[in-house]
């Protein structure tokens, strides 16, 4: 038996919009509301286009570009919005008109300050007025959440009457919780006449941290449109986030009696352009579309998963448009997961005996580091296949000068494969000095990729311990020195660097 669908209606575009400091251009909203399309969202809101002459203009734009989802304005039960809002929606292959009022107690009596009775006839009105213009109309009861059943019964078969055919119930505040407003469709689609006959559809707020619950709840008790928006974009917290509806519905496929027709693989390129345009950063642990969203760390995790993906996996990362999943190293990576990366790197180990040194290495780098790079992990090879005796260059000794006004200078005699060799150079500072001094006798070629000083002891009479990494022909090294003088560290380090690179090449990895 086919599944019913579940109707994804995108509000990114307005209520979206209407998070502090989300504001779009009219081009900003047709290039998202383009990637929309592309990921076939059924209806698109794209504004409110009696809030000013641009919003109209974008919903208007909006509404000549988009071919394959219907474009919605939002309006109040207002002549004056709806004729604005129709106007801007016309031009749409497939339009809808969205009028709302408020229908809880507080809505009603502290903010449009009208009675109940007043709001239904204000509500029939608009309903009336929007159908003489357009086919697709759908009511919000705005705070349905906090409103009386019975007002809503009323109000909502009054507006059915008058021809709307998508009902919504918005949790405008965040305040329900699943099984309570999953109880509240129910009773409002088995109490309310024809109820069969419109699309039921929820609007959820994050003020609670519920919209995703709760929309689900809703679904279950017989929604079949969510509104929600991509990243969770929205007034205050937020609304509903439309990946995490997607991608719960699709994974739960036993659980949900209806489907999307969402193009899931686009859902991280929508995120990413959402972020960008808006400059709301996506929290890395966000789900689906977070940077860790399909990243493990822990060994445990990276052993269950490089033996089969599914035992940390409920998802995969391909289907929701990341490149793939992620074995992040740090400190609480095992063997497993080590090894497996030095294979995709090309980094062939000798010997069980160099994998475990390394192993160790690589541990006590994880506890200095938060993450461990690939170039971290060439390096590491390097040092633990490069005998450490195998000195073609040694420091013999150094000077510098540096003084006010003038560009420093350092003099260096070096031992190069037992020749001492005396070298000089300026340079922008005392290292960069020193790294030119021992260029002028090495003329290595190689590139200077990190410089990086750290003390390894407290106190002015501090050990310094300079880190150099170097690379040539593909090969990266690292050297290390230390000393109380910070420039003498940085000699030694550099010079750490040229004798692995210049020493025990046959050792190394030809790939590297
Ligand atoms: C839950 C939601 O997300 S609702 C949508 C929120 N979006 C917006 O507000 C869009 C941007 N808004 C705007 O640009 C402006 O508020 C406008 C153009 C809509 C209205 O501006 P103004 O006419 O200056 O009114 P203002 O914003 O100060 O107050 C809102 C008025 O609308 C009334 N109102 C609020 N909702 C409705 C409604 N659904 N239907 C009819 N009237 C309503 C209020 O009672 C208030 O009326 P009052 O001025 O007689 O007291
Ligand atoms: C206008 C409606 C749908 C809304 O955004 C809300 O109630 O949160
Ligand atoms: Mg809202």
């Amino acid at each position: 038996m086919s599944k019913e669908q579940l109707i994804i209606f995108d509000t990114t575009l307005r209520d979206g919009e209407q998070s502090p400091g989300a504001s779009m251009t009219k081009e900003e909203k047709l290039r998202i509301a383009r990637q929309l399309e592309r990921m076939r969202v059924d209806v698109i809101e794209a504004g409110f286009p009696a809030a000013s002459n641009g919003d109209f203009e974008a919903v208007r734009a909006v509404a000549e570009t988009i071919k394959d989802s219907t474009v919605a304005g939002l309006c109040r039960a207002f002549d004056k919005d709806i004729a604005r809002a129709l106007e801007a929606v016309k031009p749409a292959k497939s339009g809808r008109i969205h009028t709302f009022i408020a229908t809880s107690p507080i809505h009603m009596e502290k903010k449009l300050r009208m009675s109940p009775d007043d709001v239904l006839v204000a509500a029939q009105h608009a309903v009336r007025f929007a159908r003489n213009g357009i086919g697709d109309v759908e009511f919000s009861c705005e705070d349905a959440g906090r409103s009386d059943l019975d007002f809503l019964c009323r109000i909502i078969e009054a507006v059915i009457k008058e021809g709307a055919s998508t009902i919504n119930i918005p949790d405008t505040v965040g305040y329900n919780v699943p099984e309570q407003y999953a109880e509240r469709i129910r009773q409002l689609r088995e109490r309310i006449p024809n109820s069969d006959k419109v699309v039921w559809s929820v609007h959820c707020h994050n003020d609670l941290g519920l919209a995703v619950a709760n929309s689900l709840a809703a679904v279950m008790a017989g929604a079949r449109q969510v509104e929600c928006t991509i990243n969770g974009l929205g007034e205050r917290a937020g609304n509903a986030a439309l990946e995490e509806i997607v991608m719960a519905v699709h994974t739960r496929q036993d659980v949900f009696p209806c489907i999307t027709r969402i193009d899931t693989t686009q859902i991280v390129a929508a995120s990413k352009m959402v972020s960008s345009i808006t400059g709301f950063p996506v929290q890395p642990n966000k789900a689906i579309v977070g940077a860790n969203a399909f990243a493990h760390e822990s060994g445990i995790h990276q052993d269950g998963v490089l033996k089969h993906r599914e035992t940390y996996e409920i998802m995969r990362a391909e289907d929701v448009g990341w490149n793939a999943n992620k074995l992040v190293l740090g400190k609480h990576s095992g063997r497993t997961a080590f090894k497996a990366r030095l294979k995709e790197l090309g980094i062939e180990v000798e010997s069980e005996q160099v994998l475990n040194v390394a192993f160790t290495h690589f541990k006590e780098l994880a506890d200095k580091k938060h993450e461990i790079f690939d170039e971290d992990l060439h390096a590491l090879m390097s040092d633990e296949m490069v005998p450490p005796d195998d000195e073609h260059y040694k420091l013999v000794s150094s000077m510098f000068h540096s003084e006010t006004g003038e560009a420093p200078q350092a003099k260096l005699t070096l031992s190069a494969g037992g020749t001492e060799q005396h070298a000089a150079s300026s340079g922008s500072g005392p290292v960069d000095a020193t790294f030119k001094a021992i260029e002028s006798v090495a003329a290595s070629g190689s590139e200077l990729l990190l410089y990086s000083v750290n003390a390894i002891t407290t106190g002015t009479d501090a050990q310094g311990e300079v880190t150099v990494r170097l690379s040539k022909d593909g090969r990266i090294v690292n050297g290390q020195g230390a000393d109380t003088d910070i420039v003498v560290a940085s000699a030694k380090a550099y010079i750490n660097a040229l004798n692995k690179l210049c020493s025990g090449q046959e050792k190394l990895n030809p790939q590297l």
